[in-house]
């Protein structure tokens, strides 16, 4: 276990909408974020992409699982092998299934591997602990959002809002002494996010997104669409939550009767009202929402959460923060965490009944002596 100095820490995220892998390092000792280091981006290309689409849902074991790890392996191999200087990895894998309170929570890519091709230790395997001691097991960037708050020299509170495939959203309190001090963190994902606004020009128009919300921009929103979507049980459940990229896949049945404009005004209006109705649970109000994650460069989304939360919103740039890598660098973060034995989620993040330390740690050294 490291004693408590700083480390230069390598954090991982292959996200949800499955472009690709960041990844990002930290100079930290699992509490404050001393330095931000190099960062660097691997998209998947098309073939890889299909890969891991074949093998959304599945569980370990499962058909199409395996060829999944080898895509999610390999080019984190690829990627990380660019790097110099780090002395731990943390490593997120691919989000394959999420089912807290089910069959559990499973992120595709084998830490022990990758440990073996970097000849780093690696941390991973981040969310199961929390989802067997009774956590949604996500979200768990919320401990590092305490610390940006504090590296930021905020002194009231402050939030922000992931907008990938899911949203989700942080309330931080940094007067508070540490992320697990009760009432220093509140969190949660707070619906669909990018994902039904692809699913959508996918379909439509075989495109991967509706760029700088074009589409979107020349609708008109159903509004009764979007209190239907709102009266979804998922709105009605009080917060920690998570959810699965595609509890919500019939949202897509929901719009297919409107014009393809009016259809993508729909869904960017849905995804910034689940973010209201998000934003009502915060303990006490805050001044802005910090925009992280791919959404904050759609500005029709942007504009809709101001019109619907009553709250400026700002991508994290606005505060000198990387809003493409904020969840590599989290997970650098939360590697040094469980390196250290600290918790990285707790009851207001995840809804576990206790703070706990997730992840499982690789060395290669140990893996040489088994092998
Ligand atoms: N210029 C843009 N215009 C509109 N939308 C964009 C733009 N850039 C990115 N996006 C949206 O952001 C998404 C990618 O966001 P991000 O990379 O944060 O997701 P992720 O990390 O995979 O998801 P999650 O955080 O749910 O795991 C894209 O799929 C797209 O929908
Ligand atoms: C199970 C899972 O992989 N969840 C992701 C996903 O993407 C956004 C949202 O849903 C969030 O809950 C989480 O990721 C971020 C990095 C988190 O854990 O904080």
């Amino acid at each position: 276990m490291l004693k408590g100095g700083a480390v230069w820490a390598l954090g991982t995220m292959s996200g949800t909408s499955l472009d690709g892998v960041d990844a990002a390092m930290v100079l930290t000792d699992g509490e404050r974020i001393l330095e931000f280091g190099a960062t660097a981006y691997r998209p998947y290309s098309g073939p890889e992409r299909e890969v891991l689409r074949t093998a959304l849902g599945r569980w370990p074991g499962e058909e199409a699982v395996a060829a999944a790890e080898q895509v999610v392996e390999a080019a984190h191999a690829e990627l990380l092998a660019r790097f110099r200087g780090a002395e731990l990895v943390g490593f997120h894998g691919q989000t394959l299934a999420h089912e807290p309170g089910g069959r559990g929570t499973h992120q595709a890519g084998s830490g022990e591997r990758l440990a073996r091709a970097l000849g780093l230790p690696v941390v991973w395997d981040f969310r199961s602990a929390d989802v067997q001691a009774g956590g949604q097991g996500a979200p768990l960037a919320p401990f590092y959002h305490f610390a940006c708050a504090r590296r930021l020299g905020a002194e009231q509170p402050v939030a922000f809002l992931n907008l990938g495939g899911v949203g989700n959203l942080t309330w931080v309190d940094p007067r508070q002494a540490s992320p697990e001090a009760p009432g220093a963190c509140l969190a949660f994902d707070t619906g669909p996010a990018n994902a039904p606004i692809n699913d959508l020009m996918q379909a439509r128009f075989g495109r991967s997104h509706d760029e700088g919300g074009r589409l979107a921009a020349r609708g008109q929103v159903a509004e009764p669409v979007v209190e239907r979507f709102l009266g979804h049980a998922f709105f009605a459940r009080m917060p920690p939550k998570s959810l699965d990229r595609d509890a919500f896949a019939d949202l897509l049945g929901a719009v297919e009767g409107l014009a393809d404009a009016d259809a993508a005004a729909t869904l960017t209006a849905a995804a910034a009202a689940a973010v209201a109705r998000g934003a009502g649970h915060f303990p006490t109000p805050v001044r802005q929402l910090l925009v992280t994650g791919g959404g904050r460069r759609n500005p029709v989304l942007m504009a809709m959460l101001e019109s619907r939360t009553g709250i400026e919103a700002v991508p994290v740039e606005q505060v000198g923060l990387d809003g493409d890598m904020l969840e590599a660098q989290a997970f650098a973060y939360l590697a040094v965490r469980v390196a250290r034995g600290l918790p990285t989620s707790g009851p207001a993040t995840t809804g576990v009944s206790a703070c706990i330390g997730g992840g499982r740690i690789s060395r290669p050294e140990e893996l040489a002596l088994e092998g």
